[in-house]
């Protein structure tokens, strides 16, 4: 018999624990998360038909640009289940939706662990792809029940036979139990929604325990500050409580709790399993700390639950504003995203090709990216950033240890031993390119770590690899090299001891810091002679011959030259006798001479820039957000 209908059982603090589903939807990037929960949005009418747009979650205007979800989004939907069994039975659903690309990896782990489970999203005229796997793996881990999905069945390129097949030999169930949709046309969804609410198990809490919630995520808003959102796990959070964070011990305010569904709506409490917002006034995400844990002031819990990882800056580079008089704005620019990122990091450095900027730490490439491009929309700073390297570990001949995440910084002499950072990679390829990848991935000093068909015709490859390999172009080397067909995601696997070196580029003698690179020793020379052919292209010739070197320490191993202009001083002395056009000759080489001695090189911005952008680096993230 289904339950009588109680409306005010819904509401939020009072629902039911046993009528809510916390899920997630995982898939690989572009296979039709954001669609998917738009047409949920739709059928759980909470969003008024007028007010749709494509890609409702998706806030940032970069993220509605490039069709990717940077922020994961939690929103809260009624449903009432519409056939089987339980038709009638009213649910509370908190749907989260993730980020795909691998940058953001973290973001998905902390959103898993606010679930019960997840919506596994294969498109089906993909198959399964390096993301589908990394995400699946990470949803297992968390303990999550599964539901397998797949979608896009509208279009004419989509085989969901043959891919529920791989779907169920990957998670172990039968083809049949895969669930097929169509998030551009709708079909489908109805049941899966129903399925949630079938499947997966309610949230567990004690009702009656002291209040503990989990921070998944926290941003800033320029109008109500800190927004913290949560799910309570046990016990009930009141509007009018003070919370105290247990990391800290700090004690704040309530000012206002509430759901999001989907936008912001005030609720007088948030009981066991709920999703939802606290605002405290609070100014800085950093006091309000993603995977901690807040309880209520007055009657606090004793333990914690268990946190997140903190995320760590894997990618390194330099931000320079190309108008040096923009470096305050810069600052202001980067505190204001600092405060909605907890990943970003920096600080103030000097360079002397670029003047005043910032050494910026970034999870990866794409975040890179996003955090330049949302410098120069929302603030509106034309900037220069310097080639992204890695973090190295530097461990000196009197066994000190340097962390360098600067090129320039590097140390010269004296250096025991350098370790790199690598990741664990995992290709997942046809067949009839493996060859293309392997090759691929030894070039880039990769070790094989093994090899699976995930059918007859999809091979999984998985290799150890230097960061600093991937975060060059190889993404875009490997999409060519497939044609397109492959996908990769990796994750931090430590760190290795290499055979590593600092190439210096010296324009007139003098080292350029903006150019040095930690390089392959093997790599070296090529990189050497790259960047030296590149700027004697850029660079003017000036009165004076200027000599563009790379070097590895005083070793010279690469040399350009820009020919000097000679200044024709002879253009006045029409006839004459031939002493004084010696004369006049004489006293030009001494001009040069005194020219070459004293005198800088005059290396415009622009060749700088030029130099740094054409180099072959972002195009990984180039690639990712298509
Ligand atoms: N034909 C068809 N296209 C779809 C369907 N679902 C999504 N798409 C298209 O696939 C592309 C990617 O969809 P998104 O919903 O942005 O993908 P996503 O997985 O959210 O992407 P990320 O947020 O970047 O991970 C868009 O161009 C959609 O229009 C579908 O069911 N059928």
């Amino acid at each position: 018999m289904p339950p009588t209908l109680d409306p005010g059982a819904n509401q939020p603090g009072s629902s039911d624990p046993a009528r809510i589903r916390n899920f997630c939807i995982i898939a690989h990037i572009d296979h039709g998360k954001s669609t998917l929960a738009d047409r949920m949005l739709q059928l759980t009418e909470v969003v008024d038909p007028r007010q749709m747009r494509a890609q409702y979650l998706d806030r940032m205007d970069i993220e509605r640009e490039r069709g990717i979800t940077i922020k994961s989004q939690a929103v809260r939907m009624p449903w009432t289940v519409r056939e089987g069994e339980q038709a009638g039975e009213q649910a509370v659903l908190n749907m989260i939706d993730t980020p795909g690309h691998v940058d953001f990896t973290y973001e998905v782990s902390r959103s898993l662990a606010a679930c019960e489970g997840a919506v596994l999203l294969v498109d089906a005229a993909q198959g399964i792809e390096a993301q589908t796997l990394a995400n699946l793996y990470l949803a297992l881990e968390n303990d999550l029940h599964i539901i397998p999905v797949l979608n896009k069945i509208d279009l004419p390129a989509a085989q969901p036979d043959k891919y529920a097949e791989e779907l169920a030999h990957l998670i172990g169930g039968r083809p049949e139990d895969c669930l097929r949709v169509s998030g551009k046309t709708g079909e489908g969804v109805a049941h899966l929604l129903d399925e949630i609410v079938r499947q997966f198990t309610p949230p567990v809490g004690d009702a009656a325990a002291p209040a503990r919630a989990m921070i998944f995520d926290s941003v800033y808003d320029i109008y109500r500050g800190v927004i913290t959102y949560v799910r309570v796990i046990d016990g009930k959070i009141e509007a009018r409580d003070r919370i105290k964070m247990m990391s800290t011990g700090a004690a704040h305010e309530l000012l206002e709790i509430g759901v999001i569904s989907p936008e912001m709506v005030k609720s007088p409490a948030l009981g066991v399993g709920e999703v939802g917002y606290l605002i405290t006034g609070v100014k800085d995400v950093r006091q309000s700390r993603v995977g901690d844990t807040v309880t209520i002031n007055g009657r606090p819990a004793t333990t914690a639950l268990g946190g997140y990882k903190d995320p760590r800056p894997m990618v390194y580079s330099g931000l320079y504003p190309i108008d040096g008089s923009d470096y305050p704005a810069l600052r202001d620019a980067l505190d204001k995203l600092k405060l909605n990122d907890a990943a970003l990091v920096y600080e103030p450095e000097t360079s002397a090709a670029l003047g005043f900027g910032f050494r910026c730490g970034f999870l990866g490439l794409l975040h890179l990216e996003i955090i330049r491009e949302r410098l120069e929309r929302e603030f509106a700073l034309d900037l220069i950033s310097t080639a992204p390297n890695v973090v190295y570990r530097v461990i000196m001949d009197d066994a000190s240890e340097i962390t360098v995440t600067n090129p320039s910084e590097y140390p010269v002499g004296k250096v025991a031993e350098v370790y790199e950072p690598v990741v664990r990679a995992t290709v997942l390829t046809p067949n009839d390119y493996v060859g293309a990848v392997m090759e691929l991935c030894q070039g880039r000093r990769g070790s094989l770590l093994g090899m699976d068909y995930l059918s007859t015709d999809r091979v999984e490859l998985r290799y150890t690899l230097p960061l600093a390999e991937i975060i060059y172009d190889f993404f875009d080397q490997l999409k060519s090299r497939t044609k397109g067909y492959a996908s990769l995601d990796y994750e931090p696997s430590g760190e290795q001891h290499s055979d590593l070196v600092k190439v210096d580029i010296l324009l007139h003698g003098e080292a350029v810091d903006a150019f040095s690179a930690i390089v392959h020793k093997d790599k070296a020379y090529n990189y050497g002679v790259n960047i030296a052919s590149k700027l004697q292209k850029l660079i003017p010739r000036q009165q004076f011959e200027v000599p563009i070197q790379a070097a590895i320490g005083s070793r010279v191993i690469a040399r350009e030259t820009i020919r000097a202009i000679r200044k024709d001083v002879l253009a006045k002395c029409y006839g004459g006798d031939i002493t004084r056009k010696r004369k006049l000759l004489e006293k030009q080489k001494e001009g040069k001479k005194r020219m070459k001695m004293v005198g800088r090189v005059e290396v415009p911005q622009e060749a700088f820039i030029a130099a740094l952008s054409t180099s072959d680096a972002p195009a990984d993230a180039k690639a990712a957000k298509k």
